[in-house]
């Protein structure tokens, strides 16, 4: 769809429509409501970003809680949402051989239990393996550190989301919101 028909929608076809951008967290479309008409794509997206950034630290933790874990209990009864189920599925986590998942499920309670809210990496821009190893260097991670890198990932899944959704202009328009964090890619 094109931005202009983004602005032209009411509150509720937008909620319906960008509603779990950041997932399970309507409230973050909601709040960014306000910032119409958009620009385009990436003014969308650094207004849900700065949304993020200026919610207190339970908030920012409360997002990350509200993310499935990978290959996690949510994945094995069906139960992800639309768009998770297609990134973990990109990620290669519904083909993991059974140590892999027993491997997996270990490190996620781990972290888990470190850091009180589950390990959030953009499934879409890592293979298995690279999760793998970013769960097991993360865990290292202090929790202010982790709010930090996770949220980073919420972005980035959110601005992946976005593109799935919204119109831009060809590939430089992509890279931007890409690289709106500074971070690899
Ligand atoms: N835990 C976690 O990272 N979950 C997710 N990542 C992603 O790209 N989609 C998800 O649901």
């Amino acid at each position: 769809m094109q931005m202009s028909e983004v602005n032209a929608m009411n509150y509720e076809e937008f909620i319906a429509v960008f509603g779990n951008t950041v997932e399970h967290c309507s409230l973050c479309a909601a709040a960014v409501w306000r910032y119409r008409p958009f620009r385009d794509v990436r003014h969308l997206h650094d207004e849900i970003c700065k949304f993020l950034d200026d919610l207190p630290l339970a908030g920012r933790e409360g997002v990350l809680r509200s993310h499935p874990d990978l290959a996690g209990r949510l994945a094995k009864e069906g139960k992800l949402t639309q768009e998770s189920q297609m990134e973990q599925r990109a990620a290669g986590m519904g083909d993991l051989t059974p140590k892999e998942s027993t491997d997996l499920a270990i490190l996620n309670f781990s972290y888990r239990e470190k850091f009180g809210f589950p390990f959030v990496i953009c499934a879409r821009r890592n293979k298995k393996e690279a999760i793998m190893e970013g769960l097991k260097t993360r865990l290292n991670n202090s929790l202010e550190v982790e709010v930090e890198k996770g949220l980073e990932e919420v972005k980035k899944i959110c601005s992946l989301r976005l593109l799935d959704l919204v119109e831009h202009e060809g590939v430089k328009n992509r890279l931007l919101i890409l690289h709106a964090d500074g971070n690899d890619c």
